[in-house]
């Protein structure tokens, strides 16, 4: 260790923009044991921003697109061993191992202190440490949920600008003693002097560590947006949903919209589905029946707690879009489309066209014929690999979304009136079905399975149980993250509570393909929902909840036979009886944390698939 002692900076602290002491002593430390050679302030400023991506262009990481096309907006490749979320390498570090439960990985805190510390110990070396302070959700709100992240990663700084709301006015917001939750970042790739840095460094070895009664995030050795932007997943869900345990609020992975209908009418949807499996495409919907209006709030993340009038409101923390850029384009999400044409964006292991624009799968019918993949490489439509990585992502403002509901900023949030759980089921899971109450839909989100999908390394296209679409984001014991939907249903006001449904875009016909056209069509969707809360909407009772009537689900106009119809809604006992083993099993996994309502509903489930 004499090579760290001897290259030891140390960083002066009697000129910094903040006169919080808890926060300047954090800083002190951390710096003392990562040892960067610079110390920058992040205030959010243009200049601040063009200097960054400057810099981060001459280093290689990012390439600037057209101006013309794409103003301010760049081209990054990672590394292609840092490409998604590393859930095997993600800790839930509470005191008591009971409190990760059986879902999540589970390290002692002291333990993992003591690893990770002798992994930053040097880690900045030969890099600036930047100071991020941010906000997740209004910095007006009367509570503002602070955080300020470390990192030795520019890159990481120019996608928080985009990711939260950051900078002076948060630091000055933040005053001299308010509450913060610190997150510390480090690709891990400290430089020798004179070494020459890579266009991606990142560590082989990576640790995404939360620590839930501290509210404290650690993260190491990788670059890549879910694993280093740590106010999305670390603390928007992972943290919050522990500090919403305790509080009597939840933190969801749900998208947030505003319904308008021919009448006039608004209702505002949060709808939660498994990465890379539909929430920004439904957030920004373009409805292809005439007369109804979808506006955006959010894509990925709600926090809900109730209002002083008993019903549910929720707020999106993020400010701009992380989205899977694959399957993106004017058939499916124009309004992302829109949104990118705005430039100001960070677009990541997608492909560069020869006139400096992007370009993926699903964006346009045909391949460009000539290509840089996200490796690097010539790419020709003959090439054997896709020319985007599956997990690809644009990172754009929200707030350049054509469609952004005005009042995605109001710190109060929005009423919701119904929650969709959804999931990527080529089978046995109807478009749409309607809870009979609240605990019903709990089992609904509870029990809800999806593929795999390249959000997350590992497997493609293996079916898991997903609670909520929270597998990977609850902080704490799944058991307990139940009980809590349960409770908060209980002490409510029934008539006020959000309705629950479960919906299935992804079933598929015999041919292998879609059997629900999706997108756009969803909007079919919405209106049945919206009808159901009006009561004017017909609905069987099957041994799973209510479907549609093939009557009472508007397919006016849409190219679906009385057949394809009758695929998508059919519930098939056959299909549901097999789903029951796993369906226990997976219940099973919590033991006594399991609320005894939750057997209650699977035990209703059997008797009605005729299973004794
Ligand atoms: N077939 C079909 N595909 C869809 C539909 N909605 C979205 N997709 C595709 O599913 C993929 C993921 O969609 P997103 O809307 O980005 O998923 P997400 O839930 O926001 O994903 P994360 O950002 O990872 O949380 C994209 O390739 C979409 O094109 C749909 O209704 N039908
Ligand atoms: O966190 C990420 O990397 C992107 C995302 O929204 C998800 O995976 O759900
Ligand atoms: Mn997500």
């Amino acid at each position: 260790m004499t090579a760290i002692a001897d290259h030891h900076v140390s960083h002066s602290f009697d000129d910094v923009p903040t006169s919080h002491q808890g926060l300047i002593a954090w800083i002190r430390e951390v710096a003392d044991l990562t040892q960067p050679d610079r110390i920058h302030w992040c205030d959010g400023s243009d200049a601040e921003w063009t200097a960054l991506t400057d810099e981060l262009v001459a280093a290689g990481t990012l390439v600037r697109l057209d101006p013309e096309t794409k103003p301010n907006s760049f081209w990054a490749r990672t590394d292609p061993t840092d490409v998604a979320r590393v859930e095997e390498r993600t800790f839930i570090c509470s005191v008591d191992e009971a409190d990760a439960g059986p879902t999540n990985n589970w390290r002692d805190p002291a333990e993992m202190k003591a690893e990770m510390t002798e992994l930053y110990r040097g880690c900045m070396r030969g890099r600036t440490m930047y100071v991020i302070p941010f906000c997740m959700g209004p910095v007006n709100s009367p509570n503002p949920m602070f955080g300020v992240e470390l990192t030795d990663s520019a890159y990481v700084v120019a996608s928080m600008r985009i990711m939260a709301r950051m900078g002076t006015h948060v630091l000055e917001a933040m005053g001299s003693s308010a509450d913060f939750v610190p997150c510390l970042h480090s690709v891990g790739a400290p430089l020798e002097p004179g070494q020459q840095d890579v266009p991606w460094p990142c560590n082989q070895t990576k640790f995404i560590t939360q620590f839930p009664e501290e509210r404290m995030i650690w993260s190491y050795g990788s670059g890549y947006g879910g694993n280093s932007l740590l106010g999305k997943k670390c603390y928007s869900l992972r943290i919050a949903s522990v500090m919403g345990r305790d509080e009597g609020w939840l933190a969801e992975h749900m998208l947030i919209l505003k319904l308008t209908s021919p009448l006039g009418t608004v209702r505002y949807i949060a709808a939660a589905f498994p990465s890379a499996c539909g929430k920004t495409n439904l957030a920004m919907l373009e409805p292809t029946i005439p007369g109804w209006k979808v506006e955006t709030l959010g894509d990925d993340i709600a926090w809900m707690r109730f209002g002083d009038d008993g019903r549910l409101y929720a707020l999106n923390p993020e400010y701009g879009l992380f989205g899977v850029a694959p399957g993106t384009g004017w058939k499916t999400n124009p309004n992302a489309m829109r949104t990118i044409a705005k430039g100001n964006s960070l677009f990541t292991n997608v492909a560069l066209t020869g006139d400096g624009d992007i370009w993926w799968e699903g964006m346009t019918k045909d391949a460009p014929a000539h290509l840089t993949d996200w490796k690097g490489r010539e790419w020709t439509p003959e090439s054997d690999e896709p020319a985007a990585h599956p997990n690809s992502r644009f990172c754009t403002p929200i707030t350049q979304c054509p469609i952004i509901a005005p009042e995605y900023d109001d710190p109060r949030g929005v009423p919701i009136s119904a929650i969709l759980f959804g999931g990527r089921r080529a089978t046995t899971i109807p478009l749409v079905t309607e809870a009979r109450d609240w605990t019903h839909g709990v089992f609904m989100g509870a029990t809800l399975s999806s593929e795999t999908t390249a959000a997350a390394a590992g497997k493609v296209g293996v079916i898991r149980r997903d609670p909520m679409a929270m597998l990977p984001f609850i902080g704490y014991n799944g058991g307990d993250y139940f009980g809590h939907w349960i409770s908060l249903g209980k002490d409510a006001d029934a008539e006020k509570l959000p309705k629950i449904f479960y919906v299935n875009w992804f079933r598929r016909d015999e041919d292998g393909g879609f059997a629900w056209p999706g997108f756009g069509e969803n909007g079919r969707v919405l209106k049945w929902v919206v009808e159901r809360l009006d009561g004017t909407a017909e609905a069987t009772e099957t041994p799973i909840g209510r479907v549609p009537t093939p009557e009472s689900l508007d397919v006016d106009g849409l190219d679906l036979t009385p057949q394809q119809l009758e695929l998508c809604l059919r519930v098939d006992p056959g299909e549901w009886r097999a789903e029951v083993p796993d369906i226990t099993a997976w219940l099973e996994k919590f033991g006594d944390k399991l609320p005894t309502l939750l057997w209650a509903e699977l035990d209703g489930l059997k008797t009605r698939l005729g299973i004794t």
